[in-house]
């Protein structure tokens, strides 16, 4: 098989570049191609895997020409810039590196907060000047002053725990902060009118989301005091620069440190022209240790991803470990084939879905093996889902997905049992894997068996009726069809059964038309395995 192949088009760590060559995989580093669309777009489908910083815009229009791309690992924390729907569409597994910069950012904030504190990029300026404006620069203390923390996930706690290290009272808005949590690191979690109420100085550590898009604005402003110092190191947009700029004339805002900006690169922007504004063009995350963390980080989660399956800090997928990973790709293969089996069996619309995990496989990784079903279960209406895609697409059609883990109950170790309804029937097949590895089918409509998998089968619904075994050895022999493994199951003797054969290759329908026109053939469909 070819070695994967990577294009690193942003500016990374010539560290990543090494990792991927260690590791064996192709990769092409064009630091500057992010900037170039066309040349992106024209080249994109050659590549397993795109490494990209913040320059690189992973539109939808991209991911539809990235013909092979399996994964876009972003050096970094957010990922703004990358069409997240567009990708799980198209099955393409995002990841991001959520801890490699966080401490750096922080430290970012901090370091604004000193800045606009006491005014020193402009101090400097005027130093170097020979202005000597001891009296203008009139600072204020940090210690005992209230901050805000907009955001205290992993980069709004690290600035809280620096902060209550300088001394500073920190309270804190984030509806997913627990009480809990907000004790351990010393902050008042409080609403957001109270934090802009109370606080003395205000730092943004939220995701770029609908909600979020900004949340400082005029209105803000107007609940906050007189004087208050705002630092952005999060996303441009959380802050509406217009309305800042009015808070900063009406002197309601006394100082901002801005990272970053609605539009970037912000080469013209009103607020370099506000005093007391300390810009900087997206340092948060740029110091050589972030840099070296995160290029190594999404390296080598791509190149687990690419080389063994192995899936870490994915936005779009459940992770699944380098080690859990040989261990679960069986059960994976087995869920995609119970998916397969019911997605091929049934011809009108799937409404609910339940996934029953018994025994060993409850302990498993779940969610990546309801990903695998419902990709099974979809692949014969939307041919290339993927386990990325799948539960998208599911959801899309509003089929209703529920789980059920319960301890061993029966002679397996543990299996899988996937139930389906439809308006008009439910229809349910269980399987399991055997230490060969090797997906067996033990039980389809509550009947058990135990067959063996093949890339082509045959399954039958029948009349439990003498002469059925006959009757099909010949039609399919008359036919040149050779069977290789053939399953029969029933409910009762002489009731509903079912057949499962195995066979050598495709079943013309002509054949199965035979089949079907024997009284005691209820239906007969060909299904086919991704072996
Ligand atoms: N300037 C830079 O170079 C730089 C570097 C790294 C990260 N960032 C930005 O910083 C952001 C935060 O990074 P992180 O690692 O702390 O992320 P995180 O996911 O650990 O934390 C984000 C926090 O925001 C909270 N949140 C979400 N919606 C909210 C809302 N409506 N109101 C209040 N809080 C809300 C979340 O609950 C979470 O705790 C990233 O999304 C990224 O955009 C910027
Ligand atoms: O890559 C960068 O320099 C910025 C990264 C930062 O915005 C992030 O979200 O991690």
């Amino acid at each position: 098989m070819a070695a994967p192949k990577v294009l690193v088009s942003d500016k990374l760590s010539e560290t990543a570049v090494q990792i991927f060559r260690d590791r064996g995989i192709d990769v092409d580093f064009m630091p500057e191609l992010g900037k170039d669309k066309e040349k992106l777009l024209s080249i994109i489908d050659q590549y397993d895997g795109l490494a990209i910083r913040s320059a690189t815009k992973a539109t939808e229009k991209l991911i539809e020409a990235a013909a092979k791309l399996k994964v876009i690992g972003r050096a970094g924390i957010g990922v703004d810039n990358v069409d997240i729907p567009a990708a799980s569409r198209k099955g393409i597994i995002v990841m991001n590196t959520p801890f490699g910069n966080s401490i750096t950012t922080a430290e970012h904030a901090i370091a604004l907060i000193f800045a606009v504190a006491r005014e020193l990029p402009a101090a400097d300026t005027s130093t170097r000047a020979g202005k000597w404006e001891k009296s203008k620069f009139m600072g204020v203390e940090i210690t005992g002053k209230t901050l805000g923390v907009i955001g205290c996930g992993n980069i709004g706690a690290v600035v809280a725990s620096r902060a209550i290290g300088l001394k500073m009272n920190v309270v804190a808005f984030d509806p997913f902060l627990s009480e809990e949590r907000a004790v351990k690191l010393g902050v008042e979690k409080v609403d957001l009118d109270t934090l802009l109420a109370r606080a003395d100085f205000i730092t943004l550590h939220t995701p770029m989301t609908d909600k979020t898009r900004g949340i400082i604005n005029a209105a803000a402003f107007a609940k906050m005091k007189t004087g208050v110092r705002i630092v952005n190191c999060a996303r441009g947009g959380l802050i509406v620069e217009a309305d800042l700029v009015e808070a900063l004339k009406s002197g309601k805002v006394a100082g901002a440190g801005i990272d970053v900006f609605e539009t970037e690169p912000a080469t013209e922007n009103p607020l370099f022209d506000m005093p007391n504004v300390v810009c900087t063009p997206h340092l948060g995350a740029s110091t050589s240790e972030a840099q070296e963390n995160v290029a190594v980080q999404v390296a080598e989660q791509m190149s687990d991803y690419l080389l063994k399956g192995a899936v870490s800090n994915a936005i779009n997928m459940p992770s699944i470990t380098a080690e859990e990973a040989p261990v679960l790709k069986p059960f994976v293969k087995l869920a995609e084939m119970l998916g397969a089996f019911v997605g091929q069996a049934t011809e009108s619309a799937i409404q609910e879905v339940e996934i029953l995990f018994d025994g060993s496989v409850s302990e498993m990784n779940t969610r990546a093996l309801i990903s695998a079903t419902l990709a099974g279960l979809i692949r014969p209406q939307v041919a290339d889902v993927n386990m990325v895609s799948a539960p998208i697409m599911v959801k899309e059609r509003g089929i209703q997905v529920s789980e059920v883990k319960r301890d061993k109950s029966g002679v397996f170790d543990g299996y899988i049992k996937l139930t389906v309804k439809t308006a008009n029937q439910t229809r349910s097949v269980a399987g399991t894997c055997f230490v060969d590895g090797k997906p067996r089918f033990i039980q389809i409509k509550d009947i058990n068996l135990d067959a063996e998998i093949g890339r082509h089968m045959i399954y039958l619904t029948n009349k439990d009726t003498p002469g059925t075994i006959g009757m099909l050895g010949t039609v399919f022999g008359k036919n040149g069809v050779n069977i290789a493994n053939f399953q029969l199951g029933r409910k009762d003797q002489g009731g509903d059964a079912i057949a499962l054969l195995y066979v050598d290759g495709p079943v013309p329908e002509a054949v199965l038309d035979e089949v079907r026109s024997h009284d005691q053939i209820t239906s007969a469909k060909a299904l086919q395995f991704d072996i």
